[in-house]
């Protein structure tokens, strides 16, 4: 939460340098229209203020939004009607403005972007704790520990909710690098000089002893020797559930890990959901039922979703990290950070280009978010509005506003990401 507290106020940094925006050909405010120029005549006004009308649109592939290749150009190429720069240059700067410093501009433009990518990526990788130590922003490889955890439970015993909790809003790189499909990140945690990734083990079918079904056998057998790679594995179960209900296979697991020590892997016992225990007592009692299984060095009572226990969990785990170099990128975004950051970017526009009372009417949402393998991202967000006069607002005359806000979050998304972006936005009415 307070990691999407602080990337509010990031993306809130106020756009100083609008007006070099407004100099370049794409934001000027005949091309601000959402509608393509060569569409120009084949408008239907009769659709204007339909739902599907085409200025309600903005498709950034219409737009000469710089690509990547771009973005080295020294001197500001305008290519644009000079009619329409002068114009442009009259009403931001009045007459007397011949020598504007474009150059100026666009390093304060580009000085702007820089403050933005670093406050947003570093409210994305903020600790989740208030007292815990700040994470190093760079540590040398030489320096760097890292831990590779493996989360073995029973489906809903609460392995996604126990890594959301210790990794945080953080949720730093979950790259395809790592993932496989016999074991699957769920989360990493870059703290100090120390990474932790904490790996699903999903397609782990048991029987009634705790042993894979043997139909299955061939598929899970790579998913249970990569079970062996772990440095590290926690057995996770619901305690509540085990205190109604035990599940047999659940039981056969916790003995089948527990049963001799691992010569190159530490086991340790989680029972979670403990905040639903309303007798704590029963907790030991189950606790003895496990107690003489050797192959555990650890047991930890937790509430992987309130927290209780978890610091001492990681504590512990950060105790055993090997002095090796991380696996990831600490500075990765992951996807769902990523599909933030665009929903934000662009609801700074919004709020930027249309009068303040009106966005809050509006529903925002992320429609489709594709990521492409020439890296390139298609992201399409609708704005929803309750009365068409909300909708005209927000389209603008021959779709200027959308256009606008559009054109401006795509550069800054490009900027942010690294990458070229393709944005849709599309104002709809309810
Ligand atoms: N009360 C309580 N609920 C929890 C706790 N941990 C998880 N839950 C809930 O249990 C449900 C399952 O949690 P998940 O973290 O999705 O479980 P999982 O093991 O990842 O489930 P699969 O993805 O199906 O393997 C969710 O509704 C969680 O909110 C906890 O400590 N206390």
């Amino acid at each position: 939460m307070k990691a999407l507290r602080a990337l509010r106020i990031a993306t809130a940094i106020p756009p100083k340098s609008h007006r070099a925006l407004l100099l370049n050909p794409i934001f000027s405010p005949r091309c601000y229209s959402a509608q393509p120029e060569q569409d120009d005549s084949s408008h239907n006004p009769t659709l204007s203020d339909t739902e599907n009308a085409p200025d309600s649109v903005f498709d950034s592939s219409q737009f000469d939004i710089p690509t990547m290749d771009s973005t080295t150009k020294t001197e500001p190429d305008y290519g644009w009607d000079k009619k329409y720069r002068s114009k442009a240059d009259q009403l931001i700067f009045g007459k007397d403005s011949e020598g504007v410093k474009y150059k100026f501009m666009e390093e304060e433009e580009e000085r702007r972007r820089r403050v933005l990518a670093k406050s947003l990526l570093e409210a994305a990788l903020e600790t989740a704790d208030d007292d815990e130590e700040d994470g190093e922003r760079t540590v040398k490889e030489e320096d760097q520990k890292s831990l590779a955890v493996g989360i073995i439970g029973a489906p809903n015993a609460g392995k996604s909710a126990l890594t959301n909790y210790m990794v945080g809003t953080k949720v730093a790189a979950v790259s395809r690098k790592t993932n496989t499909t016999t074991h699957e990140v769920l989360g990493i945690m870059t703290k100090g000089h120390t990474q932790i990734c904490f790996f699903d083990t999903p397609g782990l079918m048991l029987k009634k002893k705790g042993f894979p079904h043997k139909d299955m056998k061939a598929r899970v057998q790579s998913a249970w020797s990569s079970v062996e790679l772990y440095d590290v594995l926690i057995v996770i179960f619901d305690v509540h559930r085990h205190l109604a209900r035990p599940d047999s296979r659940v039981v056969g697991l916790i003995k089948r890990m527990g049963a001799s020590p691992h010569p190159k892997q530490k086991r340790i016992l989680c029972m979670n959901k403990v905040d639903l225990v309303e007798n704590k007592k029963d907790l030991l009692t189950v606790a003895e039922q496990f107690k003489d299984l050797p192959g555990y060095e650890r047991y930890f009572m937790i509430s992987g979703l309130k927290g209780a226990g978890v610091k001492d969990l990681s504590k512990y785990l950060t105790e055993q990290a090997f002095k090796r170099p991380w696996d990831e990128d600490p500075y990765t975004m992951n996807e769902e950070m990523m599909k933030n950051i665009s929903l934000e970017v662009v609801r700074e526009r919004l709020l930027d280009h249309v009068h303040q009372e009106i966005p809050y009417g509006i529903e925002h949402r992320l429609v489709d978010w594709k990521e492409f393998r020439n890296g390139s991202l298609r992201i399409e967000q609708h704005f929803i509005t309750n009365k068409p006069s909300q909708r005209k607002i927000l389209v603008g005359k021959n779709g200027s506003k959308i256009g606008r806000i559009g054109v401006e979050a795509n550069e800054e998304l490009r900027s942010i990401f690294k990458k070229t972006v393709h944005l849709i936005l599309q104002v709809r009415l309810k």
